[in-house]
């Protein structure tokens, strides 16, 4: 249900429009422009404030503070939460959200930048995510593979990763929930980003498109429109969208499908925008990290359990968590690879492991199956998806 917005208009009594001439029009102008460079005054010295406050909360945490102290995204999405709680326009809530989300960035950086490692190259729609969980102020390292996120993470080379773990029209990226199975990564926080899909291209028109690059996945978030539009070029999977792009940036008779900042860093033009054949095509990514964090107050839990046996294995694994009141909001199995028939089941609750009703529910599962691991709890999206958000 769209929020009702309240109607925002500038407090500008002395300004009316230009209709007594020109002179009065160059009046307001310069009263406007006034206004406004005293206005970002304010807001300049309001955020060094707010940074000072900041670097005294990171001294109040100690020198010995772990990533996981130091960088907090409980703390962030309640934040977040309350800058859309706030707002009345006429800046939509997306907006308002990334100009908080770089100020936080921004103070968080004073000292070091986070290490960020996510699934590369540059270009992809992880690097995508990455900005939108963590701001711009952070350093980000592309990597070859989801492993290789895993294993950084996991080594302490970089604080936190960030890999694609579902997509809403194409389900779920197995290699993700696979690798937890061999680490003891945890997870940090997820970002919820709509994927945007754009025809990238040198050639002036479609017929000019012999081939057409992009990954598996794009491919086939995009199957309608290249059957309506394409029907004649070969359609060639590679690595990854931001591959794609490289690939077609000398070649005329080529396109890639990747998203806008493929374009920009590979200075290819957009021939056609939003090709996703779903209008609603989002992608979840999940920040990987080494600890548990507390609650943020509107949280989801991961757990991974594994040795269920039997007919009822299903059913021993549900059946504690509606007895407690938990929300079970997904499950996924995969094979286990360790006996055959043998499955690891991912399930994604609501609530924190501190909330009594779950602590309760975890307990039980604990006593029928022969591993369960807390994979992470979390702040539920902020970023990206937006009940009523106003484009
Ligand atoms: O509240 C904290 O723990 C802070 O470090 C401050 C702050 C902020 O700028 O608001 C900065 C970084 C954290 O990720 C969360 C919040």
């Amino acid at each position: 249900m769209p929020r009702p917005w309240k109607r925002w208009r500038p407090s500008l009594s002395s300004c009316g429009n230009s209709k007594d001439g020109s002179d009065k029009a160059k009046i307001d102008l310069d009263e406007i422009r006034r206004r406004i460079d005293a206005l970002d005054e304010r807001i300049q010295a309001l955020i060094a404030e707010r940074a000072g406050l900041a670097q005294a909360v990171r001294s109040a945490k100690g020198e010995a503070a772990t990533p996981a102290e130091y960088y907090r995204p409980d703390r962030e999405a309640q934040v977040l939460r309350r800058v859309i709680e706030r707002n009345e326009g006429p800046l939509a809530d997306s907006v308002m959200l990334r100009v908080f989300r770089e100020i936080m960035s921004a103070c968080l950086a004073q000292q070091e930048p986070l290490r960020v490692a996510y699934l590369g190259p540059e270009g992809t729609f992880t690097q995508q995510a990455v900005f939108a969980q963590f701001g711009h102020s952070v350093s980000a390292s592309a990597e070859t593979g989801i492993d290789e996120v895993f294993r950084r993470v996991q080594g302490g080379e970089v604080d936190f990763g960030v890999v694609p773990v579902e997509n809403s029209s194409q389900g779920i990226v197995t290699h993700t929930l696979d690798m937890f199975m061999h680490s003891d990564v945890r997870i940090a926080a997820e970002v919820e980003l709509r994927i945007h899909q754009h025809l990238l291209t040198r050639a002036r028109s479609l017929d000019d498109i012999e081939r057409v690059y992009a990954h598996q996945q794009s491919l086939a978030q995009c199957r309608m429109w290249l059957a309506g539009h394409l029907e004649h070029a070969e359609l060639i999977a590679v690595s990854s969208n931001a591959e794609a792009a490289r690939r077609v940036r000398n070649a005329p008779d080529a396109a890639a499908i990747a998203g806008r900042n493929a374009a920009e860093i590979y200075g290819i033009p957009v021939l056609f925008a939003n090709i996703e054949d779903h209008a609603d095509n989002t992608t979840r990514f999940l920040v990987l990290g080494r600890e548990l964090l507390p609650p943020s107050g509107e949280d989801k839990t991961t757990l991974m359990v594994a040795g269920l046996d039997g007919p009822g294995a299903l059913f021993d694994l549900i059946e504690p968590l509606s007895k407690h009141g938990v929300n079970m909001t997904r499950i996924e199995s995969r094979p286990s690879r360790e006996r055959r028939w043998d499955y690891v089941f991912f399930i994604d609750v609501e609530g924190h492991v501190d909330d009594p009703g779950l602590k309760d529910a975890l307990a039980e599962i604990e006593s029928r199956a022969a591993q369960v691991r807390i994979l992470g709890c979390y702040p539920r999206a902020v970023v990206g998806r937006l009940p009523g958000e106003r484009e």
